[in-house]
């Protein structure tokens, strides 16, 4: 199931020259079709402010035609904090924007260009460079210090117009009471229990109000100030009803851009990802524009990179084999699955409109599958008729503003088709695995994109318990889509035969765990006296497996070399899908064994982002080990192979005079199968010693001791009882 999808694996590079001759016009105008972008973010704690903004301002810096890009920015906790710092940001970006632009900044995030970038030297760089640098670096400080203070100046502000007035509340900076979560949380004003909020932050540029300008002269004139519409959305919550995670904040979000922007193509971010190479959108553009089959494209996926990664990548977060093999052989077929963040869609195929090669002439729009709103479905058919143009918004009036709150309701998915076969898929902790397989079940097709310098750039969680955290969640909501309608061998009509075999493969792997368990665990039997055997595995059995294990090794180098990703990022694979297969994923399966009797679906747990900032020690949640009961078993197998190769060891002591040679040849194989088991738990071996592990050689050492100390006591037992039992 792993490799016959992966026959031909394809690679694909986007002619961004090819694009600017078919796109950008003589008179300085583009043809380049509109693109939403949603950001989405959970919590302002959780998932620090200054991360969702600097996504935010490179979204806003990124290299495409300003009246044609919108950014929408989703608060699932409705807080102040969040439409504040977005307010900041429309004060900061007139001057970083087009900084950037002016000077061509890589990358366009704020706080990862002043941090990686090293600064212009003078001698080196122009005196302008020079002046603007410094006078966007101090800009970007006191934005930061605003940031870091907006907490407090909401705190502050509320006790005033609260001690002036009888209501107790949450202010906004005009003096009107805040429609989301409030600082003393009451109902209504709460998180998981607030309306619906929608607010403009920057308006279209054509729209014809003045955008707002750089204060002070910096030297930029001779660049396009303009910066696109900026959006800010918080859908309701309500506990009487299923706010539908992740996906259904997307949904709101599509709603909502529909009615002000309706691009043809959205792209979704996750807050802890940025735009790192400005010309990435132009790059998924390539694709959704080719000639040859960019009509029936649904999305354009990028891999996913990490900068906040160690260096040697002790937990595998680079997961280079499955970025870079696995999904480039998936483009051979029908292409990539969707991966969460860093996607372009086209909007229409997540409405679960046809792909043009089997569409219906007429496509009907029915409020029973889109919703009851007579502004949306306008918007609906706008985009089958293919009606794509940069004309502002119409104006913002209360009724306009009150219907995009309206479509950015969750009850408003209630009868329709959303969630289910309109939009990203809900009812699975996965909802990306799942959004893919209906889109491709359509008959479209995905691209994936790869760019020498990467597209985005995110956040992983390179602490082991948060890490397995999320593995549980992935292989939680793959086996949640097995045991749905959306199973690989039922659903998806027009799926391409390998393409499902492929999905089946992506769903059912964390089964294969149980069978590693058992091998990883099968030194036991060697403790266990010959006396007492019905039968034990035999030497030819042995050589058998280890022949199979070469050969999969072999197959495993091959695909790295052809994917260009080196011996580091294999083995850390392969290591961590022996800690995956030995914790997370057996807590999959029981996960789902328990759902299937009581149909609770996985706790879409936000993964950490490292909120402590420890200046000292960038990687310091690295070495921080947090026990939970999912690590038992990959305790069990680490005590039994350690514990094996040491009575191994207190054997050898003992009998090595008596030995036949079949005897020595047994015990060489099953110390090398213990070798091996302990060469792929080495990460996690080294996260229980925590802090020691900053020098892994501790870990030899103590390895080394307890090696010698089970076979002291082995010894020792041996020579006390082996006259009552034989071993
Ligand atoms: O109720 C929720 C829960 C999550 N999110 C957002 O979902 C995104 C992803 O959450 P995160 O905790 O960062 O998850 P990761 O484990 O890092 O995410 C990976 O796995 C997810 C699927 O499990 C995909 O959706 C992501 O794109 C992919 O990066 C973040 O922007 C959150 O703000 C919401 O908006 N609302
Ligand atoms: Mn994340």
């Amino acid at each position: 199931l792993n490799q016959l999808p992966k026959f031909n694996p394809v690679k694909t590079i986007p002619d961004l020259a090819s694009l600017k001759r078919h796109s950008d016009l003589a008179d300085g105008t583009s043809r380049l079709p509109g693109i939403d972008v949603f950001v989405t973010t959970a919590d302002p704690i959780d998932e620090p402010v200054l991360y969702t903004m600097n996504c935010v301002l490179s979204i806003l810096a990124v290299d495409y035609p300003v009246d044609r890009l919108a950014c929408y920015l989703s608060d699932d906790s409705g807080a102040l904090v969040l439409y504040e710092a977005l307010v900041d940001v429309g004060k900061f970006a007139p001057l970083w924007v087009p900084f950037c632009r002016k000077y061509c900044i890589e990358p366009r995030a704020p706080e990862s260009y002043f941090d990686m970038v090293a600064p212009p030297q003078a001698g080196r760089a122009s005196q302008e460079f020079l002046d603007d640098y410094r006078r966007v670096q101090m800009e970007y400080d006191e934005f930061k210090v605003r940031l870091d203070k907006l907490p407090d100046a909401i705190r502050k502000r509320s006790d005033m117009y609260n001690s002036m007035r009888t209501a107790e509340a949450t202010w906004m900076a005009n003096g009107t009471q805040w429609p989301g979560t409030w600082i003393d949380p009451t109902e209504n004003h709460r998180k998981g229990h607030h309306a619906p909020i929608a607010k403009v932050v920057l308006d279209h540029p054509n729209c014809g109000h003045s955008q707002p300008n750089a204060e002070g002269n910096l030297s930029i004139s001779a660049t396009d100030e303009r910066l696109p519409m900026l959006v800010y959305v918080s859908r309701d919550k309500n506990p009487s009803y299923d706010h539908n995670k992740k996906a259904g904040a997307l949904n709101a979000q599509l709603r909502a851009s529909a009615l002000l922007t309706n691009a043809q193509l959205v792209i979704n971010f996750d807050c802890d990802h940025y735009i790192n190479n400005s010309q990435a959108l132009r790059s998924a553009v390539c694709f959704m524009l080719d000639q040859r089959d960019g009509d029936n494209t649904a999305f354009v996926q990028f891999p996913q990179r990490f900068d906040n990664v160690d260096p040697t990548d002790r937990y595998g977060n680079h997961n280079r084999v499955f970025f870079d093999g696995t999904m480039l052989a998936l483009n051979g077929l029908q292409g990539p699955s969707y991966l969460g963040t860093g996607c372009m869609f086209r909007r229409l195929a997540l409405y679960g409109i046809d792909p043009p090669h089997c569409r219906a002439e007429n496509v009907t729009v029915e409020a029973t599958r889109f919703g009851n709103s007579t502004l949306f479905l306008d918007s609906v058919s706008k985009s089958l008729n293919q009606e794509r143009s940069a004309t502002p918004p119409p104006p913002l009036d209360d009724t306009f503003l009150a219907e995009i709150e309206r479509v950015a309701t969750c009850s408003f998915d209630k009868g329709t088709d959303w969630g289910k076969g309109v939009g990203y898929i809900y009812d699975i902790a996965t909802e990306d695995i799942v959004t893919g397989f209906r889109i491709h079940g359509q008959g479209w097709r995905s691209m994936y994109c790869t760019m020498e310098h990467d597209a985005f750039c995110g956040i992983a969680p390179i602490n082991l318990t948060e890490r397995l955290h999320q593995i549980v969640r992935w292989s939680g909501g793959s086996l949640e889509m097995f045991f749905s309608h959306n199973n690989p061998l039922i659903g998806g009509q027009r799926l391409q035969l390998l393409q499902r075999v492929s999905y089946l493969n992506m769903t059912i792997y964390p089964v294969t765990s149980i069978f590693i368990m058992i091998y990883s665990l099968s030194p036991v039997m060697w403790l266990i006296p010959d006396e007492v055997y019905i039968q034990r595995p035999f030497t030819r059995y042995v050589l058998y497996l280890l022949v199979i294990i070469l050969m999969i090794h072999m197959i495993g180098w091959l695909e790295i070399k052809w994917a260009g990703i080196t011996w580091l990022d294999y083995w850390r694979n392969e290591q961590f899908f022996m800690i995956g297969s030995t914790s997370a994923y057996p807590a999959a399966v029981l996960h789902m064994a328990v759902n299937l009797l009581t149909k609770k679906g996985i706790h879409f747990r936000v993964t950490s982002k490292q909120t402590t900032a420890d200046t000292n020690d960038k990687y310091a949640d690295l070495y921080d080990f947090r026990w939970v009961p999912m690590l038992v078993p990959t305790m069990a197998v680490l005590i039994c192979n350690v514990g094996a190769i040491g009575v191994a060891l207190g054997k050898t002591m003992v009998y090595i005079g008596t030995w036949t040679a079949a005897k020595k040849i047994h015990a060489a194989l099953g110390l090398l199968f213990n070798l091996w088991i302990m060469f792929l738990l080495y990460p996690f071996a080294l996260a229980i010693i925590g802090r020691w592990a900053k020098r892994p050689i501790i870990l030899v050492v103590l390895l080394s001791v307890i090696f010698v100390l089970v076979a002291l006591l082995y010894v020792g037992l041996h020579i006390l009882l082996s006259s009552v039992i034989p071993f």
